[in-house]
């Protein structure tokens, strides 16, 4: 149960009396009437194999007020796009797979690139932004939200909850984001979170004094929560990371574009459990390695939006401010982990810190070093005055996939 704490930034939606599902649901369908709700799926095709997507389908198909599930489907091939087509047809409501992989998706990629409006490499952020042209194109949600397909603690609770704030007509949120505690099988997980991504705004905001920008980051509870809730035309204007920078990309966003008055996080579940990756200690293309880098280059972007300046000296102090705070969060956290019966690898976590703090050096220097990097993929609102037709191109497209004519 969580508290009733307001940070005095982006509003809180707490879950105080566990209001039954029934009654958030019969809300919806009425807000439905009003502003009709799209649900994205980012997926990969293992995933489709996993643990965590076939109940999570179960449970989207008893969901009453959806117009639309939209699934981006990455890394398929032909015959495994088909056996996704069967898999979701389990889903009563109107239903879309962008197979990312196929020929038509990739031919539009190509036209994309020749105009230097492709996203510069595959990731979850991609397959968001595909979705996300195909959702403007559909017209059928006023209201977009999207979760991640390998939560293992997932029912249409969340869902719910998720799209409540930005879908109730009277209210005026632009975004919303999740959050909830990260406990499974009596560990304290969320890791990059933790140990990464709120010791570094704490650092950055001692560095450079506590700009608006880091004090609202450091509002979220969850800042790399997969699930978010906007109003469709958020979509149009954001720009944003094709890799596992997407999560920081998104709130940096639309922080440039709201007031923080049209922005609030929900409380989502009492626990989450998700897939979780290795460290990958070895291998900077992968794991949390990979994350953390990915991460610290969307942040140092964003922060260099703000006319924050960086030189190796700073990512030097930086790491060093970071690896401090680092360090006695993670007593603050052994601490709580303790009073509440969980156990937390604290030997595992200083190793962690480890990594994520020579990556901090690392992304720094990616980021003095390629100055002329595209990381970011431009907003649909440029690709409409770029390829006028380029969104209804890709929803035909679509249609044709789906219609089986691969
Ligand atoms: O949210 C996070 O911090 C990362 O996704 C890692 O999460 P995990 O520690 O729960 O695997």
């Amino acid at each position: 149960m969580s508290d009733f704490h307001q940070n005095g930034i982006v509003t809180d939606f707490h879950n105080l009396t566990r209001r039954p599902l029934v009654e958030l649901e019969d809300d919806l369908v009425r807000f439905s009437a009003r502003r009709p709700m799209s649900l994205i799926l980012p997926s990969l095709f293992s995933e489709l194999e996993g643990p965590a997507l076939a109940h999570i389908v179960d449970e989207i198909a008893r969901v009453p007020y959806l117009a639309e599930v939209v699934i981006g489907l990455d890394r398929a091939d032909r015959g495994q796009f088909l056996h996704a087509r069967e898999f979701f047809s389990a889903l009563p409501q109107h239903h879309r797979i962008l197979w990312n992989d196929g020929p038509r998706l990739r031919a539009l990629d190509a036209e994309l690139e020749a105009q230097g409006l492709a996203p510069q490499q595959p990731g979850k952020g991609r397959n968001v932004w595909y979705c996300a042209g195909y959702v403007q194109a559909s017209h059928r949600g006023a209201v977009v939200a999207l979760h991640d397909c390998d939560i293992l603690t997932y029912d249409r609770g969340m869902l719910a909850r998720l799209f409540f704030p930005v879908a109730h007509p009277h209210f005026n949120y632009e975004f919303c984001k999740g959050y909830y505690p990260r406990i499974a099988e009596g560990r304290l997980n969320g890791r990059v979170s933790r140990l990464m991504v709120t010791p570094l705004l704490r650092a950055l905001k001692k560095m450079h004094g506590p700009l608006p920008y880091l004090e609202y980051l450091d509002s979220y509870r969850y800042p790399l929560s997969g699930e978010f809730s906007m109003r469709a035309e958020v979509l149009d204007g954001i720009r944003i990371p094709a890799d596992w920078g997407l999560e920081i990309g998104v709130l940096s966003e639309v922080h440039r574009n709201y007031s923080t008055k049209r922005l609030c996080q929900v409380d989502l579940a009492d626990a989450y459990d998700h897939k979780h990756q290795p460290v990958s200690e070895e291998d900077a293309s992968s794991g949390l390695n990979r994350m953390s880098l990915d991460i610290a280059k969307a942040l140092y972007r964003k922060l260099a939006t703000q006319g924050v300046t960086f030189s190796a000296e700073g990512f030097r102090t930086l790491k060093a401010t970071y690896y401090r705070l680092a360090l006695d969060l993670i007593e603050a956290y052994d601490h709580d982990a303790v009073m509440n019966g969980l156990s937390l690898d604290r030997h595992g976590e200083e190793r962690a810190v480890e990594l994520f703090a020579a990556n901090l050096l690392e992304a720094g220097s990616a980021f003095l070093d390629n100055p002329g990097e595209r990381p970011f993929i431009p907003s649909w609102n440029r690709v409409k005055a770029a390829i006028p037709d380029l969104p209804e191109r890709l929803a035909e497209a679509v249609e044709r996939d789906n219609a089986g004519q691969v």
